[in-house]
């Protein structure tokens, strides 16, 4: 399949979730071993996603030594990592747990080891399955973008979708 990240002319209705975290609030650890979020996970990123106001979310990243790309700055395998992470985490504002099925990534500034990266996420439509959200970051110095993100999230039945891979999928928590 190729696909570009368009959004729907018309979104389908979207509620924030009764037990999604208030602003402010983490969103909880979905897997102890999950790159993205996992305490565990060895040469995991280590990103928490807080709940933001409306459909948004926020993240901070510390860019180390060990994400180095080219000298002194991030690798962009590593970034997109982190935005998958951060637009992955958001749908669960509107309760729907997702995998990633499209993710573009504009990368505008380079990001240099030792800064923070600050991320705004927010869910910017839903079409059946499908969920699409947008994110931009920023380093802490500076209010302009240094790279942006689009993705299109695919809802999941989680038992199914990771029964056959992992027996125990039932037990993360949302
Ligand atoms: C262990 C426990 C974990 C717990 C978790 C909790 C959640 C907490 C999140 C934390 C944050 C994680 C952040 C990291 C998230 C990853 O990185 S997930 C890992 C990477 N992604 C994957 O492994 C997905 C692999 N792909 C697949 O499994 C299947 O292709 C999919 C995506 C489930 C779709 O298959 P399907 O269910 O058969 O869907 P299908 O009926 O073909 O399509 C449904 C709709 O989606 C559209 N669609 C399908 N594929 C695509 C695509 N690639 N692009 C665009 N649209 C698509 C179709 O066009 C269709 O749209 P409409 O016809 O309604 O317009």
């Amino acid at each position: 399949m190729s696909t570009n990240f368009s959004l729907p002319d018309v979104s389908d209705p979207m509620e924030r979730h009764p037990k999604a975290p208030a602003p402010g609030d983490p969103f909880r650890l979905h897997h102890d071993l999950c790159h993205g979020c996992g305490v565990n996970a060895p040469g995991g990123l280590h990103v928490t996603v807080y709940a933001g106001e409306g459909f948004t979310t926020t993240a901070e990243m510390k860019v180390e030594e060990w994400m180095l790309g080219g000298p002194g700055v991030i690798h962009g395998g590593v970034l997109t990592a982190a935005f998958d992470e951060v637009l992955g985490t958001t749908p669960l504002i509107i309760g729907v747990p997702v995998v990633t099925g499209h993710l573009e990534v504009d990368f505008l500034k380079p990001i240099p080891i030792g800064s923070t990266l600050h991320f705004e996420a927010e869910v910017a439509a839903k079409e059946r399955r499908k969920v699409f959200v947008r994110a931009v970051a920023r380093l802490d110095d500076s209010d302009e973008p240094v790279a942006t993100a689009s993705a299109i999230f695919i809802e999941i039945d989680l038992r199914k979708h990771y029964a056959k891979y992992y027996d125990s999928a039932s037990q993360s928590r949302l």
